[in-house]
């Protein structure tokens, strides 16, 4: 897991490198100017596209002043440079730059009159006004110069950050550079994970500058980034000799007369997350849905009089998805909490939890909810922002001791220990009904297999958006049945990374 750091963790990362390597801090600018710009000639290809790096007065000015020299030298031959230093003291390593810019004959544009940019015919910005030094919110020249930079409506790359935005901590009001890409270096800042973000960046890379990387490993934090790697070890492949009983026996229940689909696709995802047997727990007006759709998934009819001691074959259990928020599956919520096992907990299920706190509070530990944005404010409370709303799932993920999916384009899964993994696959062509149903039936297939309750977290939210990545390289929609199919596609493939 990548250990994400705060700005100020990151400043320390910094010091450290530069003292541990020897490496003075105005070669580190460069090393991440050069970085920068390998990135930046991907995306801007034709070199005598006109281009205009508006430079601030610290280290983030500094990187523009270097870049601005790199392109030069990698043959951009229109290139203008704005000075937006104002009265702020500059620092030491963008004076060097600047005097390495004059030394190469590049000429600077002092902006003492911030709107002189206007007069730029530049098609891409490069935004080097202010970094991860932003300590105050932007006023008076700084932010007439972030806002004419938006209005000019060019193709805006941010250096690190767009000059206003905050590494960590809420983004409501935003006032800063709207920028099309940000190339952040060393590691992303915590807030692109967070839905704000759209106000000042539609996407980011990130650029490896060399940073020691057991410093940042050894910095005590609980935000952890999932990576491939860390799937490709969790990922237990199949073993000779084994069997279906080696597999688990998953629960799902799940559907109503009039979403059933919801239980079929929980269902098609256990089954093609390798639980050894999945059973749906469904409805009498389901059985021939079922049997049709998914002949490997057995049935548990569900009626009034269903038997508690039923439960005890399943090695795991989730109910929700399309359940119907009827008082006979109120009953059966409870009866299930009563069991006193770990459950996944989803959709419907969750929306009952809602209205009986009481059956909330008798949770088992170790259970999973998944709850959207919309179930989650309904389960805890409205929530003003998403840094509000996680710093209260992670409370009561903490409080019992339970794992708290809260489901976004970027997951947050939220641990028991405090520890908050954010999941950087999957995307907006995953957007539909039905996603959800197939996240319960993947983790629910992961607790059946054995997995524990955080590795299957972190693995099954992985995996479901990563199916989807892998879909919406062909397709502009990915539906959620197309998904549930491909799960055992992208198991192979984290599975051959592992040889
Ligand atoms: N390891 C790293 O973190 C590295 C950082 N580098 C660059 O250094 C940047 C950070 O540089 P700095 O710390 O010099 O800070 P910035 O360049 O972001 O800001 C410059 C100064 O402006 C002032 N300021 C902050 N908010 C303001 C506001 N709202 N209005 C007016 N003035 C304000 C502060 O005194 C701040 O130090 C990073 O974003 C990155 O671009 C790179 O040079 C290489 C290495």
């Amino acid at each position: 897991m990548k250990n994400l750091l705060s700005a100020a963790q990151m400043r320390e990362a910094d010091a450290y490198t530069i003292k541990q390597q020897a490496i003075p801090s105005i070669d580190l600018m460069e090393r991440a100017a050069k970085a920068f710009v390998q990135v930046f000639m991907q995306e801007v290809t034709e070199k005598d596209t006109s281009i205009a790096i508006v430079c601030g007065p610290g280290n983030n000015g500094g990187d523009g002043l270097a870049i601005a020299r790199l392109l030069a030298h990698e043959g951009y031959s229109n290139c203008e440079v704005f000075l937006a230093s104002f009265s702020a003291k500059q620092s030491d390593d963008y004076l060097i730059n600047l005097a390495r810019l004059k030394e190469a004959k590049i000429a600077v544009t002092p902006l003492d009159e911030v709107a002189r940019l206007r007069k730029s015919e530049a098609t891409v910005i490069v935004d080097a006004i202010l970094g991860s030094g932003l300590n105050k919110p932007l006023t008076g020249d700084f932010l007439a110069l972030a806002t004419l930079v938006s209005e000019l409506n060019r193709k805006v790359i941010a250096v690190d950050v767009p000059t206003g935005f905050y590494a960590e901590g809420q983004l409501s009001h935003y006032n800063g550079v709207k920028a099309e890409l940000a190339i952040a270096f060393q590691q992303p800042k915590l807030n692109f994970f967070f839905p704000e973000s759209v106000q000042a960046l539609a996407r980011f890379k990130v650029v490896d500058i060399g940073l020691d990387q057991d410093f940042i490993a050894s910095q005590s934090s609980r935000w952890k980034l999932t990576e491939p790697a860390d799937v490709a070890r969790l990922l237990v492949p199949r073993k000779n000799f084994s069997h279906k009983g080696t597999y688990g026996h998953a629960l799902l229940i799940a559907g109503n007369e009039t979403t059933m689909g919801a239980a079929l696709l929980a269902a098609r995802a256990s089954l093609h997350t390798g639980a050894g047997l999945t059973t749906v727990c469904l409805p009498q007006s389901g059985l021939i849905a079922l049997n049709t759709a998914l002949p490997e998934v057995m049935a548990l009819p569900r009626t009034v009089d269903l038997s508690i001691d039923v439960f005890d074959q399943f090695n795991a259990i989730a109910i929700g998805p399309g359940l119907g928020m009827e008082t006979e599956n109120e009953r059966l919520l409870e009866q299930i909490i009563g069991l006193k096992r770990p459950l996944v907990i989803d959709a419907d299920a969750l929306n009952l939890l809602a209205k009986r706190q009481d059956i909330l509070a008798e949770l088992a530990p170790g259970s999973i909810l998944t709850p959207h944005l919309k179930e989650f404010d309904r389960l805890f409370g409205p929530h003003e922002n998403w840094w509000s709303r996680v710093a209260t799932a992670s409370e009561e993920a903490q409080q019992r001791k339970i794992v708290i999916v809260l489901k976004n384009q970027y997951t947050f899964v939220c641990l028991p220990d405090g520890e908050i993994h954010i999941n950087p696959t999957g995307n907006p062509a995953m957007a539909s009904g039905g996603m959800g149903d197939v996240l319960t039936g993947i983790l629910t297939a992961l607790l059946a297999q054995g997995y524990t309750v955080a590795d299957a977290a972190v693995l099954g939210v992985y995996l479901h958006g990563a199916t989807g990545d892998e879909l919406a390289k062909k397709r502009a929609v990915v539906s959620a049945s197309q998904l549930a199919l491909q799960i055992p596609k992208t198991l192979q493939k984290i599975l051959k990374e592992i040889k």
